[in-house]
């Protein structure tokens, strides 16, 4: 069940229903009403907003009772979440006014010219005199939009300004949704790489896989910017920092944990790969037909790529079948595939991250007595574990020093950073993962990426506040 805010705009027809009317019908069919404004009052006919706070199954209870009052017109509901997203929501904003002639002739012509000339004459100086320092193009082909799919690319463009904003709020930097209208592997690349001279770095978003593999490696090889793709890389670093959490809670090692991950598309391939390079050694990916097998042969590439893995266990089966002695479920697939008797099979204090969205495999107030640690995507439960941790972060990082590429060391430097957030004191099963907008969070994670990117050779710039030894 799930609250939902909204506003009726009613008129009420004065000679058959007064507003203690329309108060009486909302709240008995189980509307709870949290403010009312009078749009326009008059002597027969007035018209007025209602919000409600309202749940999805009484929402419909609610409009049918209002519809069949008579001197009640519902003229229209407005649910909360509509509204914010009404007319969009970013814009552009310029860095200094233009006031007169003389401002005019400076940031256009004639004066513009002389700064193309400089970039002309030094390529690098973009960095300085244009917005590419501190802009990211965040693209999608809308093909795996949230747990949603592939609703194209206008109707993934409220997620991509959801995350521009997230960008700018936590991290202060520009960034710019981009939706394409191709599926093809080859035009993404080509369309990204003749836009990428605006741009300092580039977030892909929502890109189903395995076409988001290839995507994802052709650019990163391709441009000399950094190329993150969310789903696999934003996913899997904060997967790894609640884990990594989550196994201190349980008192269990990394080494000696069997992870069942469900899902492997974008977002589980990424997490496998993370898991491996940490250290886990016993490891179940699963999707739709059942376990993937070490030494079985597979189309997809990841796949393949998992099932040549030594650590990737030889035994099939279904997601229940598998289940039965993990330590740690990782759901990154759809919901509802998850059954509170499949928990029921798992070790003892068995960890659950149920991640799908908007819908988790399991619902939470199922999973929770059973698992000692639970995550989701939500943010209406503890231990929300979302991407949205992680990609304002690691592009200030990167941005900051101009990072070539954002490579393994500071993907895993990103999730220890991430996970370091929680102190031991702090830590408990609800609390393995720090909120969104603890604001410990981002300067932890620049600092992380940019010292891992100066260790391993990627940065290209020393920022002011790593100078002289320093490092803060
Ligand atoms: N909480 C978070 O931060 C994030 C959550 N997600 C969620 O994870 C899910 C997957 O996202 P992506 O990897 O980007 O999508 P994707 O489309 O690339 O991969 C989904 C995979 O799940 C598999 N799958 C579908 N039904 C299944 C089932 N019943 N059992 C096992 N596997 C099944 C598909 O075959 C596919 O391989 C979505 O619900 C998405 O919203 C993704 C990224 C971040
Ligand atoms: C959070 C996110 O990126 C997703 O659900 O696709
Ligand atoms: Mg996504």
């Amino acid at each position: 069940m799930t609250f939902t805010s909204i506003i009726l705009r009613l008129e009420l027809d004065h000679r058959m229903a007064a507003l203690g009317d329309a108060i009486d019908v909302i709240t008995a069919s189980g509307g709870d009403i949290t403010s009312m404004d009078m749009v326009r009052p008059g002597r027969d006919k007035s018209v007025c907003d209602i919000t409600i706070h309202v749940t999805d199954t009484a929402e419909t209870a609610v409009l049918d009772a209002v519809k069949l009052y008579p001197g009640l017109r519902l003229i229209h509901v407005s649910d909360r979440t509509f509204l914010m997203h009404l007319g969009g929501k970013i814009s552009i904003q310029p860095t200094v006014p233009i006031k007169n002639r003389d401002d005019l002739s400076r940031v256009y012509t004639p004066g513009v010219a002389r700064i193309c000339t400089a970039i002309r004459n030094n390529p690098d100086s973009a960095y300085t005199l244009t917005i590419k320092r501190n802009t990211v193009a965040i693209i999608t082909d809308g093909t795996a939009v949230l747990g949603l799919g592939d609703i194209g690319p206008s109707a993934a463009l409220p997620v991509m300004e959801g995350k521009a904003m997230l960008f700018k709020q936590m991290a202060g930097v520009d960034a710019f949704p981009i939706c394409l209208d191709t599926k093809d592997p080859n035009e993404i690349v080509d369309i990204v790489k003749k836009i990428s001279p605006v741009f300092g770095g580039i977030n892909l978003e929502d890109i189903g896989a395995p076409r988001c593999f290839e995507i994802e490696r052709r650019l990163a090889e391709e441009l000399d910017i950094p190329v993150l793709h969310d789903d696999q890389h934003g996913t899997s670093i904060v997967v790894a920092a609640g884990l990594l959490n989550a196994l201190k809670v349980v008192g269990k090692r990394l080494e000696d944990i069997r992870v069942v991950v469900n899902g492997i598309g974008a977002a589980g391939g990424s997490i496998c790969r993370m898991l491996l390079s940490m250290g886990v050694r016993r490891l179940v990916p699963v999707d739709r037909d059942g376990a993937i097998v070490h030494g079985d042969r597979y189309a997809n590439p990841m796949w393949q790529w998992l099932a040549e893995q030594p650590q990737v266990e030889r035994k099939s089966g279904t997601l229940r079948e598998v289940l039965a002695g993990a330590d740690v479920f990782i759901g990154v697939s759809r919901g509802g595939v998850l059954h509170a008797d499949d928990i029921r099979q798992m070790s003892p204090d068995p960890v659950v991250f149920a991640l799908a969205n908007p819908v988790p495999e399991i619902e939470p107030a199922e999973a929770r007595p059973l698992a000692r640690v639970l995550a989701t995507g939500r943010s209406d439960y503890p231990n929300q574990i979302n991407n949205a941790l992680v990609f304002p972060g690691i592009f200030r990082g990167a941005l900051d020093c101009r990072a070539r590429r954002i490579n393994d060391r500071m993907k895993l430097a990103a999730a220890q950073a991430i996970a370091g957030v929680v102190s031991d004191h702090e830590l408990n099963r609800d609390y393995i993962i720090p909120g969104v907008f603890n604001e410990r969070v981002v300067p932890r994670l620049r600092r992380a990426v940019i010292e891992a990117a100066i260790e391993t050779g990627e940065a290209r710039r020393i920022p002011p506040d790593f100078r002289n030894g320093s490092t803060g």
